[in-house]
């Protein structure tokens, strides 16, 4: 079974009815932080200040109807996959339907059994905890705890689009341990992946904004894509990124070049107003940083070097 992590889900209650407001307050507050609205308007404030993990929803709110706060939740990406519950006296033919139709959850029927309303609260709060954590392990490398290639591979495309829209520089860089081969043969692979969980922690420690990405590309290769970062800027982090790494001072195989692990980096950057700044292939400024980080290869490992898109 999937361990879900048990801290208090933030509960909303919408419903103008204080008695059922009161008797669900009593029946949810050992699963939850409860909140309340008693109107959609209300509503819609509290969940953009903080999205809650599960939503009550009376049915007949004093502005807009519960069916319909409920499909403007599932129409906004950001609110989507929170679960709506409602609470209806309604026990009409095709009530029901209506209710999954606007993408609800559940619903419960008035008069409210405490024992029957936290069951089913706490079951879709743990389907919900669930699906989060299967959604985090299938974005995140394992060994390293930064994200995978399947993370980098979707976020490159939504920057890029994002970069292009907004007339915005983004820049991606390549980054891989020198000589890692002579490491392994010489300390073991055992030593080999504790140096590659150092490093990996001082690359994710590098990123400074909440929008940058640090992730493991592929066994001792690692990517970055930085938005709104010029060749400069970039030049900048990475080469104080290259510094900090030979500070680690991770004691090299003697066969090595250097003392210590060091990394070679490459990278390239989408400039608005160049040539390729538009192009359509989105993998071009990822060749692109490949190639360079060939020339840092090639020119003696632990250097940055930067490839113009379109230059290959
Ligand atoms: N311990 C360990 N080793 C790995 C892992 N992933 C890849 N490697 C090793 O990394 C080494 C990469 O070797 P090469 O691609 O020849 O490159 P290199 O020795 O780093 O040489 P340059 O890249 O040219 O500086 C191989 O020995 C792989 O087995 C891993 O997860 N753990």
């Amino acid at each position: 079974m999937i361990k879900t992590n048990h801290t208090l889900a933030d509960i909303l209650i919408i419903d103008d009815d204080k008695s059922v407001v009161m008797a669900l307050h009593k029946a949810l507050n050992k699963i939850g932080r409860i909140r309340f609205a008693s109107d959609a308007k209300q509503a819609f404030v509290m969940i953009k200040e903080k999205h809650p993990d599960l939503i009550l929803l009376d049915v007949e709110l004093p502005d807009i109807g519960g069916l319909e706060v409920c499909s403007i939740l599932k129409t906004v990406q950001e609110t989507e996959s929170i679960p709506v519950l409602f609470i209806t006296s309604n026990t009409e033919v095709g009530f029901e339907e209506k209710v999954f139709d606007v993408g609800a959850a559940d619903y419960i029927v008035k008069p409210l059994n405490p024992r029957v309303v936290a069951a089913r609260v706490q079951t879709h709060i743990d389907y919900q905890l669930a699906i989060k954590l299967l959604e985090k392990l299938a974005h995140t490398d394992s060994m390293t705890g930064l994200a995978n290639r399947r993370t980098f591979d979707e976020r490159l495309i939504v920057e890029l689009k994002r970069a292009r829209r907004e007339q915005e520089p983004l820049t991606v860089a390549l980054i891989d341990i020198d000589e890692f081969k002579k490491f392994n043969d010489h300390f073991g692979h055992i030593e080999g992946d504790d140096c590659i969980k150092d490093i990996a922690l001082a690359l994710g420690n590098s990123m400074k904004r909440s929008t940058d990405l640090a992730a493991r590309y592929g066994g001792e290769e690692f990517a970055f894509i930085l938005p709104n970062t010029d060749v400069e800027g970039a030049n900048t982090i990475l080469s104080v990124l290259l510094q900090s790494i030979k500070q680690l001072n991770l004691t090299h195989a003697p066969e090595a070049k250097y003392d210590v692990v060091t990394i070679s980096i490459g990278y390239s950057a989408v400039i608005p107003g160049q040539k390729y700044a538009n192009d359509s292939d989105d993998w071009a400024v990822v060749k692109a940083a490949d190639h360079a980080l060939y020339e840092s290869k090639q020119n003696g490992r632990n250097q940055v070097s930067y490839e113009q898109l379109g230059s290959l």
